[in-house]
């Protein structure tokens, strides 16, 4: 296993965490306690967490190249100590499946496309879609046991286990097995050897959890905006824990989401033009972002995709997130799906400017929207989709759950939670979803929804 040099112990769930930190010097020493064996990362979070100044490098002194924390720098609770683990393999699953998302999409420059298929209701589907879903399933079950792992998300393997699609599930297997051979770089532990066919579609198919209102449950969107994936614009990878029907973490993985929102332009450019232009300077640029937040903590959080592990600076990467101030329609930006078949266009545009706002909307694939309003670039998100539609649970979960804890709103057009209890369909929604900055905003396109919901063809 990678990193055995510096593993550490940990007590069992209810014991005590004995664990002895010197927040002044740059390592940390943990008293062995009876348990769980941890990798040294999760002892960061907890040390970073805990130590008042604590400069945490390494946890041993044969660990010349530390394996960073996720983030909290400085914040310690109880709450957060409590879903550490999960939310420190959270962050690491989705920052590699970034990776294997952005290397099937430059694998797929100048090729035909053969890989994209489509599925029943004429969406898309690609390499990543089920590579993320296999790597993230194989890897949450490695970390807490497969029989403590249950996972709510979107593919199947109809399409791939059929006959004359052989060529695509190699694809996805050696996908798969690339992604996991990196599994050290992100701080996780990879296969001994390479997954099987079998291993690959086994770990897709687990993913068939119902959700619902009891126990814990992972919500996947392997790709998020799989046509802003194919179209090389925005998609997001998304993956969330449920508890007794509340979103307890999520994670949102954004490879073409820069952290600086100055450099999307440039970003977008760049790969319209594919490579004329030169990248800006390394160490300057980092294409895409993870946002990760805890129910309850008050904080949410936003680092750098890892691209030159090594080159890095870890101390200082992960940045907390907030939303914007703004609370004057006139001034605020509306975001919404950029396929009108998703979201009534129109309904929107009427809602935006009885409310007074002025500027375009902002229409970007997947829950990049989410994304935009939890680090200020945006305000106000609105999805009303046609009549007849459900939304589905890992359509959201990470998103709603990072804008709340950066000081947002999200409810249905009533006003209401959006409620995660109750399957793999967000039941009992009102009319649409809509996400503010704030409760000002939020109560003004509640009123406006109301107002004009009767003359609207919803
Ligand atoms: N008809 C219809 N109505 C409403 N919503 C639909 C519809 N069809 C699909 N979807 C879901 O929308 C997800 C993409 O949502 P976006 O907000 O990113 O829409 S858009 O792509 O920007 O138009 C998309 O997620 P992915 O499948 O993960 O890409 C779908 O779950
Ligand atoms: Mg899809
Ligand atoms: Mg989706
Ligand atoms: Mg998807």
């Amino acid at each position: 296993m990678a990193g055995l040099s510096h593993a550490i112990y940990l007590p069992q769930a209810g014991g005590n965490f004995r664990a002895c930190i010197f927040p002044t010097c740059d390592r940390a020493r943990f008293r062995l306690g009876g348990g769980l064996l941890l990798h040294s990362s999760f002892a960061a979070r907890f040390a970073a967490g805990s130590a008042a100044s604590g400069r945490l490098l390494s946890l041993s002194d044969d660990d010349p190249s530390p394996i960073p924390s996720v983030g909290f720098p400085r914040s310690s609770r109880m709450e957060a100590e409590m879903y550490s683990k999960e939310l420190d393999v959270a962050v690491r699953v989705v920052q590699m499946a970034c990776s294997l998302c952005q290397r099937v999409q430059s694998e797929m420059v100048g090729r035909k496309w053969d890989e994209i298929k489509s599925k029943d209701d004429d969406s898309p589907v690609t390499v990543a879609d089920w590579g993320v879903q296999a790597t993230v399933s194989w890897v949450l079950s490695q970390c807490f046991g497969i029989e403590n792992v249950s996972i709510v998300a979107e593919e199947d393997v109809q399409t791939l286990s059929k006959k004359n699609n052989t060529a695509l599930l190699e694809y996805v297997v050696n996908t798969v097995n690339v992604c996991l051979a990196e599994a050290p770089t992100f701080g996780l532990e990879g296969p001994e050897k390479a997954l099987g066919t079998k291993e690959v579609l086994e770990a897709i198919i687990r993913c068939n959890s119902n959700g619902g209102p009891k126990g814990r449950f992972w919500v996947l969107d392997p790709v998020d905006g799989t046509l802003g994936f194919v179209r090389g614009d925005q998609y997001a990878v998304a993956l969330a824990l449920i508890e007794d029907g509340e979103v307890i973490l999520g994670v949102l993985g954004c490879p073409n989401y820069p952290m600086n929102k100055a450099w999307l332009n440039y970003h977008q450019r760049y790969y319209r033009l594919m490579s004329k232009l030169s990248p800006p300077t390394s160490g300057s640029w980092h294409k895409g972002c993870v946002m990760y937040a805890q129910k309850g903590s008050g904080e949410a959080w936003m680092q750098p995709l890892i691209h030159d592990y090594g080159k890095f600076d870890w101390q200082n990467c992960a940045r907390k997130i907030q939303v914007s101030f703004v609370s004057d329609p006139a001034f605020a930006t509306f975001c919404e799906p950029v396929e009108k078949t998703n979201s009534s266009h129109s309904f929107t545009a009427g809602l935006a400017d009885s409310v007074g706002v002025r500027k375009q909307p902002l229409r970007v694939y997947s829950m990049v929207k989410y994304a935009a309003i939890a680090r200020g670039d945006a305000e106000i998100f609105m999805k009303f989709a046609r009549a007849g539609y459900k939304e589905k649970i890992w359509d959201h979960a990470a998103g709603v759950v990072i804008i709340q804890e950066a000081g947002g709103v999200v409810t249905d057009a009533g006003g209401r939670p959006l409620d995660f209890s109750r399957g793999m369909y967000l039941e009992g929604l009102d009319r649409g979803i809509i996400a503010c900055s704030g409760a000002l905003l939020h109560e003004k396109i509640i009123k406006a929804v109301d107002a004009s919901w009767d003359s609207s063809n919803l």
